[in-house]
């Protein structure tokens, strides 16, 4: 493609596909703001779409070799239409054509203008043609957006400026061989998004190696995690690779970092600093080059001030911290990981579910989710189980309380399920102290107090 594909002079581009030579001239001049481009039969106008690529076209339908007919006018319209189908064509309507004018509108023509040309009211049918043109090209910049923020990063389904920000981040410093920590409460993805680091990683072609800390038992974890020789230990049968080992050329994923238990730490210590390992029981050293990510629910700093956690190791291990928010942080995230959940669960589970009734939306945007995307995730699939009909309702989701759900009842009603929202939302971002709680809020304490009290919630 060529000619207009230069954005600097971005005059938008009107093709004029019209055969009568004077009213080639009379429509060339017509127009200020356009780079006009003209064309007489079809294969010019054609090479003209391919050449330019213009957004709105004006066709006459009676072109050489059959001008006192439509069926060229109409082939014109089908190719322009084919190679580009978001063209606006435009369709001269002679006298007596505006049947066929129609019939052009319904094989996929964006108007049509009647000849004699009013060129005032042609000029605002092609204005509004690349107006309409602009804003869906835009919509389908966003639109592509969203998916690929939907799950672009590591399948992870969001489109709050929240989580925009930790996925940007995550996608800066994955191609970076840098440690990274997240922070955030249980079930908000930190795995998800460590798994999401890793594929955008040079090391992607490597594995990705996950470890829970706090589900192995202290004995176990370092072996789980350096491995063993033969006979190291009773029923050490045969040597055996721990998971840093197995992550080598990939990511090593530490969850819960904080339950590692100090005598450990130091070890863990000693490898990100001299990056080998020796199993346990042996002797050897083994280089492994792996990529630390490593998460936590817990609050590290205090861990440090408190001597639970090394000061060294946790700046090995931060080197890039992101914290990632709660669900009730994320603006909206919960509708859209609800109607990503449920067309997954309703296929293996129960095919007749199509959708959230508005009580159930409702439901959703009104509560708290303490138990972040994971609770999402269980309880749309219990409700995709428990659903009678089609749409999932609230009671399927069985959240608890209908003071949320009751919005459309009255003022009253939806004043109180948005103080709800708010102040779940401004608690949870506030880490349940009610004093940041209330200066979020822009109230005073005794205020908030009497609304925890009032709404039957708890800091
Ligand atoms: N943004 C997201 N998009 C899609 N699925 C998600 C998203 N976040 C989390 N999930 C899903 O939610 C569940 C919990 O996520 P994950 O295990 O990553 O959370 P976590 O923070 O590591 O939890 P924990 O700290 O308890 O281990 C998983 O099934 C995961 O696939």
């Amino acid at each position: 493609m060529s000619a207009s594909a230069s954005p600097v002079e971005a005059r938008p581009v009107l093709l004029i596909v019209e055969d009568d030579l004077g009213l080639q001239r009379q429509l060339r001049w017509a127009y200020e703001g356009y780079e006009i481009v003209v064309a007489s039969d079809r294969v010019t106008a054609i090479e003209a779409i391919r050449a330019h690529e213009p957004a709105v076209v004006t066709l006459d339908l009676g072109l050489p070799p059959d001008p006192d007919g439509v069926a060229e006018g109409f082939a014109t319209l089908r190719e322009i239409l084919a190679l580009k189908p978001d063209t606006k064509v435009i369709i001269a309507s002679g006298h007596g054509a505006r049947e066929s004018a129609l019939l052009a509108i319904a094989e996929g023509a964006w108007d049509f203008y009647a000849k004699p040309i009013d060129i005032d009211v042609l000029g605002m049918i092609v204005a509004r043609a690349f107006h309409v043109h602009r804003l869906e090209a835009e919509n389908r910049r966003l639109a592509a957006r969203v998916a690929a923020s939907g799950t672009g990063f590591g399948g992870v389904i969001a489109a709050s400026p929240e989580m925009a920000l930790v996925t940007r981040t995550l996608e800066r410093v994955a191609p970076a061989n840098v440690a990274v920590m997240l922070l955030g409460a249980s079930g908000t993805g930190k795995e998800v998004l460590a798994r999401g680091v890793h594929d955008a990683s040079p090391r992607a072609r490597g594995r990705f190696v996950a470890i829970n800390c706090a589900a192995i038992p202290e004995t176990l974890l370092e072996s789980e995690l350096f491995g063993h020789e033969k006979g190291a230990f009773t029923g050490a049968i045969k040597t055996t690779e721990g998971k840093i080992e197995q992550a080598a050329g990939g990511t090593l994923f530490l969850d819960e970092i904080g339950d590692v238990p100090l005598t450990l730490q130091v070890k863990l210590l000693r490898f990100l600093q001299e990056r080998v390992i020796e199993r346990v029981g042996g002797r050897k050293a083994i280089p492994v080059d792996t990529r630390i990510v490593c998460a936590t629910h817990q609050d590290v700093d205090a861990m440090v001030a408190a001597g639970r956690f090394r000061e060294d190791l946790y700046y090995r291990l931060a080197e890039i911290v992101v914290r990632i928010p709660s669900l009730a942080e994320r603006s909206g995230d919960a509708a859209l990981l609800a109607r990503h959940f449920l067309p997954k669960y309703a296929k293996t589970m129960n095919a007749g579910v199509t959708g959230l009734a508005p009580d159930a939306r409702a439901a959703i945007d009104g509560w708290s989710w303490p138990g972040n995307v994971r609770e999402l995730e269980n309880r749309i699939k219990r409700a995709v189980i428990m659903a009678d009909g089609k749409l999932i309702t609230a009671a399927d989701l069985d959240l608890g309380g209908t003071a949320d759900t009751a919005d459309g009842l009255n003022l009253r009603a939806a004043r109180e399920v948005a103080d709800r929202k708010a102040i779940r939302r401004a608690l949870s971002r506030a880490g349940g102290n009610i004093s940041s709680a209330s200066r979020l809020l822009g109230i005073s304490r005794p205020t908030l107090y009497d609304l925890l009290k009032s709404y039957d919630l708890h800091a």
